[in-house]
C-alpha cells in the first residue's frame, strides 16, 4: 500500500513539473475544464460524455508525452541538432493530431447537442486536416 502511496506522489510531482514548466499544458487543463463544465449542462448520453471526457485526456496525454520527449532529448543533446530538431518537430506533431481529434469530436458532440448540427462536420474537418497533410508535406 504505501509503495502505491508513493507511486502516487511521484505521479503528482510529474503532473507539477509538466503543469509549471508547459504553457501549453495549462492551456489544454483551462480549455478541458471549460469543455467538461459546459458539457455538465448538455443533455448527452453516456456515450457522449465519455467521448468528451476521452477527447480532454487524449491531449493532456499526448502533451505529457511531448514534453518527455522533448526533455529526453534536452538531456542526450542540449546544444542545436538538426536530428533533435526533427524529433522534438514530429513530438509536437503528436499534440497537434491529438488536438484535432478532439476538435472533430467536440464538433461532433457540441455541434448535435448545442447547433443540432450533423455529425458530418465533425468527419469534413478531419478531412480537411488530412488533405492539409497531404498538400503541405512537401516531399524530400
Ligand atoms: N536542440 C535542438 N536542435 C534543433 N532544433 C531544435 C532544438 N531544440 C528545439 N528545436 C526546434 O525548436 C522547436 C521547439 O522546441 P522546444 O524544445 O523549444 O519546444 P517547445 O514546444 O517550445 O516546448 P517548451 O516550451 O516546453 O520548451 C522544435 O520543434 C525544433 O524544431
Amino acid at each position: 500500500m504505501k509503495r502505491f502511496i508513493n507511486s502516487v506522489k511521484y505521479a503528482a510531482k510529474g503532473l507539477s513539473e509538466i503543469f509549471n514548466t508547459q504553457n501549453n499544458f495549462r492551456i489544454q487543463i483551462f480549455i478541458g475544464l471549460l469543455v467538461l463544465f459546459i458539457s455538465l449542462f448538455l443533455n448527452l448520453t453516456g456515450i457522449e460524455f465519455l467521448w468528451i471526457a476521452f477527447a480532454v485526456m487524449i491531449v493532456l496525454l499526448m502533451e505529457s508525452l511531448n514534453t518527455v520527449i522533448e526533455k529526453i532529448m534536452d538531456f542526450i543533446n542540449p546544444e542545436y541538432n538538426h536530428i533533435v530538431g526533427k524529433i522534438k518537430d514530429i513530438s509536437a506533431a503528436i499534440v497537434l493530431i491529438a488536438a484535432v481529434f478532439s476538435v472533430v469530436i467536440g464538433v461532433i458532440i457540441f455541434g448535435r447537442a448545442i447547433f443540432n448540427l450533423s455529425p458530418k462536420y465533425g468527419i469534413i474537418i478531419a478531412i480537411i486536416f488530412l488533405v492539409i497533410i497531404v498538400l503541405f508535406s512537401k516531399r524530400r
